[in-house]
């Protein structure tokens, strides 16, 4: 827990130190209270009152210390807790900013999300509200003990040796609601995630009728939450009722060593003084186990928080990519891949074994291959999303892992089928490309990735804010103004996946003139889908199963009747059953 916090507030841990030690010396002082408490009792028992007013304003004041103490207290705790917000924040923003590009799958940004707002402030509630009642009611007993062995040390005994049962009855009760509620968190993420699928996929279920099995899939996952759901209520409460029943056994075996010990006062006709000091130990029996009754209260919010705490730690533990510092500039345009192999996981099976390129700079490359060949993961390596599990990628003749951050940015420009699109206006967005880019430049991105044309039919033109994520914008708008961000960038090497699936026949005319006016200026890397594309391609690379299968220019792989011409000639073949005006140069692969 502590660590947790130590790599989230960093430097500002002083203040959680500072927080901490207030609240023990805070419990202290309440102890010390309690303390004062015996002479006062003992005083009035006795009937000495003269004697008692001077304790009893010790105890006044020792209230009034301990209160305003307290206000110090829950002020520190809440410093704590804006730390938390804010350098916590800031620091796990860094850390999630240095993750590799293709570690943000939709999971895993929903993830982040989750623990940057949730998680977040439940962890700066802690100090505050759930950290000081829990710290006292450790502290303050352990002064209690010692003022009961003053008093009977059988009593003192029992409390010490009561509190590391007490401590491992706790620990058991909240590990076993620990497992139950993280078999409850999977269940629940599992039901949401087929519930949003069946929300999402109600257009096919309706077209084809197949209510029924995705229904059954929803059905089955909810009960199953339901079933976990059932398990952690009744475990957890389980667990409460045990942990307060801890505590009452404990106070149970006080009471009973007290009543056995006033027993023996009154059977025994003791002198009054050892009466009071019966009734003063009782008292203190009392003022033992309330605490503890609270912390025993608190045991499910801190099991809750060491949730949150744990998902904290998680992304902390991400490692990001090993950043480059080599100052040295690329040479040219140029990208090679030498025997690169990549698997996505340690246990996961190779994705690229053994590729090697060659692009030469402002020559472009088509790639193509059948689903599932690699091709979005090469150009993912080009672009260090990941880096390579063996093998080396290069830009201009350096490894991209040397290469400083901003220096590999500035080489390379994407477009991608998930682009991302911030709340901003359509001008913003574009402009994120090259903030510095000239007026000319941006009207030359915006007419040539077909922007002009959207802004021409929205009222508020190039400064329509696009909503969250672009969801003001259709699919296609969307990817005409990640085409126009990626144009302003002005980067000498171009990857582009012309993904027919994600764009309409409009925006992939765009595609191909922006390939073809490229042509020649800049390195371009497609995954080709158009044949016209591959056709203008110096060099076509066809993936089979993660490696290269042939490799050349289109003359090339045509003349070796290779695995290309065969595609070629089926294409051929089955032209005469394609709607008329379908030429192989627009056909699609
Ligand atoms: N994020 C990921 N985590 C784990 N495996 C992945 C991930 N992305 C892709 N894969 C796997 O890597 C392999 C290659 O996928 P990749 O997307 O590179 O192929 P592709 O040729 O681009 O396919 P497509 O043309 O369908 O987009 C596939 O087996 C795929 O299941």
């Amino acid at each position: 827990m502590l660590s947790t916090f130590a790599l989230l507030l960093g430097d500002d841990m002083r203040l959680l130190r500072r927080y901490g030690f207030l609240a023990v010396i805070y419990g202290l002082l309440c102890g010390g209270v309690i303390a004062l408490l015996v002479p006062v009792l003992t005083h009035l028992l006795a009937g000495q009152v003269d004697a008692a007013i001077a304790w009893v304003l010790a105890l006044l004041a020792g209230v009034a210390a301990s209160w305003l103490l307290r206000r110090h207290v829950e002020r520190a705790g809440v410093r704590v807790g804006v730390a938390v917000l804010q350098s916590g924040r800031h620091r796990l923003g860094e850390r999630v900013a240095r993750l590799p590009v293709g570690w943000f799958t939709p999971q895993n940004t929903a993830r982040v999300g989750h623990v940057v707002t949730d998680g977040m402030m439940g962890i700066a509630q802690l100090p505050a509200h759930v950290f000081t009642p829990v710290i006292c009611g450790v502290v303050t007993p352990l002064v209690v003990i010692a003022l009961l062995f003053a008093q009977r040390g059988s009593l003192g005994w029992i409390a010490l040796l009561s509190l590391p049962v007490l401590a491992s009855v706790f620990v058991l009760t909240s590990w076993i609601a620990r497992r139950t509620d993280a078999a409850f968190q999977r269940d629940f993420a599992e039901a949401s995630q087929r519930l949003v699928e069946f929300a999402q996929a109600q257009s096919v279920l309706r077209a084809f009728g197949g209510e029924g099995g995705s229904t059954r899939f929803v059905e089955q996952a909810v009960e199953r939450q339901g079933r976990s759901g059932l398990r952690l209520i009744v475990l957890s409460s389980l667990s409460a009722v045990f942990n307060v029943w801890a505590v009452q056994c404990v106070f149970a075996a006080l009471l009973m060593v007290s009543a056995a010990w006033l027993g023996d006062v009154l059977d025994m006709g003791v002198a009054a003084g050892d009466l009071s000091a019966v009734l003063v130990s009782m008292l203190l029996v009392i003022r033992f186990v309330e605490p503890l009754l609270e912390v025993a209260g608190y045991a499910e919010v801190l099991r809750g928080a060491g949730g949150q705490l744990r998902a904290v730690r998680a992304l902390f533990e991400v490692q990001p990519l090993p950043e480059g510092h080599s100052a040295k500039q690329p040479a040219d345009a140029g990208v090679e891949l030498r025997d690169v192999h990549f698997r996505y996981d340690a246990d996961a099976p190779e994705v690229l074994c053994g590729v090697s390129l060659h692009v030469k700079p402002g020559s472009m490359t088509a790639l193509i291959g059948a689903s599932g060949s690699g091709k979005t993961t090469l150009v993912r390596l080009m672009a260090r999303f990941f880096d390579v599990s063996a093998g080396a990628v290069l830009m201009g003749g350096v490894d991209v892992r040397d290469m400083r951050e901003e220096d590999l940015a500035a080489q390379v420009s994407q477009i991608f089928q998930d682009n991302f699109l911030f709340a901003g206006s359509i001008a913003d967005n574009i402009r994120m490309g090259r903030p510095d880019a000239s007026d000319d430049a941006f009207m030359q991105a915006v007419q040539q990735s077909g922007v002009a044309e959207i802004i021409g039919r929205l009222p508020q033109g190039l400064d329509t804010p696009v909503g969250e994520g672009g969801a003001r914008l259709s699919g296609g708008e969307r990817q005409r103004i990640a085409i126009a961000r990626a144009l302003i960038k002005d980067a000498p090497i171009l990857l582009v996946d012309e993904a027919t699936a994600s764009l309409d026949a409009a925006n992939q005319a765009v595609i191909a003139q922006t390939l073809v006016r490229l042509r020649g200026r800049r390195t371009v890397i497609v995954i080709a889908h158009q044949l016209s594309t591959v056709a203008m391609a110096d060099q076509i690379v066809v993936l089979e199963a993660g490696r290269v299968l042939e490799q050349g220019s289109p003359g090339q792989l045509l003349a070796g009747q290779g695995r290309y011409a065969e595609f070629l000639n089926q294409r051929a073949a089955a032209r005469g059953w394609r709607i008329a005006g379908a030429t192989a140069a627009g056909g699609s692969l």
